[in-house]
C-alpha cells in the first residue's frame, strides 16, 4: 500500500507532497534557482551575526529523512541576527540534504549549479512564542543554508558531525551530541543571499527568510559517502541508502532575490 507519509520516492515524492499538503502549491515556495543576473545587490543589507553557546547541543538522529542536529532552544541560548533579520531568533536544529553522488543533492541551485549538499541551520522568532506558532508567521523563520562542495582541503569541523553517523545508521537512533558550535562550519566569507520562501519539506509553511551564503564549505569525497551510508530503514529492516532527500527547484513567481554583496 502506497506510504501515507511524504518522502522523495516516487511514489511519496515532491511532485505528490500536495495531495497532503496543499501549501506546497504556493507562490512563495523553496528551494529556488538562483540566477545572478536576476539578484539585487541590496547595499542597505546588514551582516548577519550567531552568537552559538556550544552547551546548547543536545543529540544527533537518524529520522529516516535527514540527519538532524537539536538544540536547545528554551531560552535566547544561541541565536542569529542582523542581515535581514530584525531581533534574535533562536537556533533549533541544523540538518542536511544530499545526492546519490557527488555531482547533485542541494536544494537551492546557483547558477545551475548543484552541490553536492546543502546544510541548514534552523532558527526561529521567540516573539511567536514557540516553533508552532512561529510556523504560521511570515517572519517566523530563517535558516542559514550553506552549500558543501567535494573537495581536497575537507572541513575538519564537519568531521564532529560525520564521526556520530555510526551511532546513528539507521532510522529512529539518536545519540548525544553535546559541546559543538555549528559556527564553525561557516565559510570565510559571510556574502549571502536572501529571499522569503518556505520550509523545503512538508508541510511546506511560507515563513522562513533564507540566508544562503555564497561560499561553499568543502567536504571530502569520504564524509559524502558516510552521508549516503545513513538508511531510510530502521534497524530490523533492509538497508535502504538515505540519499536525494532533496526538493527541486520551485517556481521564484515574482520574487526579488537580494544580495548582500556586489
Ligand atoms: C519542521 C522541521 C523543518 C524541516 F523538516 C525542514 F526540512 C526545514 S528546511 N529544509 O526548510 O530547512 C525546516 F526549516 C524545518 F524547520
Ligand atoms: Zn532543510
Amino acid at each position: 500500500m502506497a506510504q501515507a507519509v511524504w518522502g522523495y520516492d516516487s511514489d511519496n515524492g515532491p511532485e505528490r507532497w500536495h495531495e497532503n499538503y496543499p501549501l506546497a502549491k504556493g507562490d512563495k515556495q523553496s528551494p529556488i534557482e538562483i540566477n545572478s543576473k536576476d539578484v539585487k545587490h541590496d547595499s542597505s543589507l546588514s551582516s548577519w551575526h550567531a552568537s552559538y553557546d556550544p552547551g546548547a547541543a543536545k543529540t544527533i538522529l537518524n529520522n529516516g529523512r535527514t540527519c538532524r542536529v537539536v538544540f536547545d532552544d528554551t531560552f535566547d541560548r544561541s541565536v542569529l541576527r542582523g542581515g535581514p533579520l530584525t531581533g534574535a531568533y533562536r537556533l533549533r536544529q541544523l540538518h542536511l540534504h544530499w545526492g546519490s553522488s557527488d555531482d547533485h543533492g542541494s536544494e537551492h541551485v546557483i547558477d545551475g549549479v548543484k552541490y553536492a549538499a546543502e546544510l541548514h541551520m534552523v532558527h526561529w522568532n521567540p516573539k511567536h512564542g514557540n516553533f508552532a506558532g512561529a510556523l504560521k508567521q511570515p517572519d517566523g523563520v530563517a535558516v542559514v543554508g550553506i552549500f558543501l562542495k567535494v573537495g581536497n582541503t575537507p572541513k575538519p569541523e564537519m568531521k564532529r558531525i560525520l564521526e556520530e553517523i555510526d551511532n546513528i545508521k539507521t532510522k529512529g537512533k539518536e545519540a548525544p551530541f553535546q559541546h559543538f558550535d555549528p559556527s564553525i562550519l561557516f565559510p570565510k566569507s559571510r556574502d549571502y543571499w536572501t529571499y522569503h520562501g518556505s520550509f523545503t519539506t512538508p508541510p511546506c509553511e511560507e515563513c522562513i527568510t533564507w540566508i544562503l551564503l555564497r561560499e561553499p564549505i568543502e567536504v571530502s569525497a569520504d564524509q559524502m559517502a558516510k552521508l549516503r551510508s545513513l538508511s531510510k530503514n530502521p534497524e530490523n529492516e533492509p538497508m535502504n541508502p538515505l540519499v536525494d532527500n532533496w526538493r527541486p527547484p520551485q517556481p521564484v513567481k515574482g520574487r526579488i532575490v537580494r544580495a548582500s554583496f556586489k
